[in-house]
This record gives structure tokens, sequence and C-alpha cells, in this order.
């Protein structure tokens, strides 16, 4: 199953700022696990924004949200999901 996923990150300016670089690296290697797994196939930043545009492939909507809730940025962030349907126009399907 696909899933297009928006993440707007709003890290607390009064976060200690050793807890914040230490939560940056931890999603860095949390992210780039999963993405390595093929689970985050696709990670784009938004031009200008502390936020990035993110396809999933995932088994069933309890597996993202196990895996959106583990990112280290979670407590952090705004997410959007939205899933994905094969267009009936797709040359590709
Ligand atoms: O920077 C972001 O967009 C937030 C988050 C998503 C992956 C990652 O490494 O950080």
């Amino acid at each position: 199953m696909l899933f297009h996923v928006r993440m707007d990150v709003n890290i607390p300016d009064d976060l200690d700022p050793d807890v914040r670089a230490d939560t940056v690296v931890r999603e860095k290697a949390y992210s780039q696990d999963l993405q390595r797994s093929g689970k985050w196939p696709h990670i784009w930043r938004i031009v200008g924004e502390y936020s990035n545009y993110s396809i999933f492939d995932v088994e069933s909507n309890d597996e993202l949200h196990m895996l959106l809730s583990g990112l280290p940025l979670f407590p952090y962030m705004d997410i959007k999901v939205t899933p994905l349907a094969t267009h009936p126009s797709d040359v590709n399907a």
C-alpha cells in the first residue's frame, strides 16, 4: 500500500540544544534504515520549509502508523497522510 505523507517539523525554540541535536541524528538514522528497507522509497525536502514530502510503501494503515509514531521527531511534527490508489490512465500500472 502506497501513502503520500507530508511532515512539517516544528521543534520548540526552547528545546535543549543537545536534545535537539541528538533527536535529529536519531531521526536521520531511523529514516535511512526505513529507506534502505524499501518501506520509505522517496523523500523530498519542500523548498523553503522544514518539511518533507515522502512516499511510504507498507502493508497496512497500522504499519504506517507504527513507523510514523516511531519517528524521533514525531512529537514535534504535524503529519498529513494521503492513501494512494492506481490511476486508471497510468501507463506504468
Ligand atoms: O528533515 C525532515 O524533513 C524531518 C525528518 C524526516 C527524515 C529526516 O531525516 O528528518
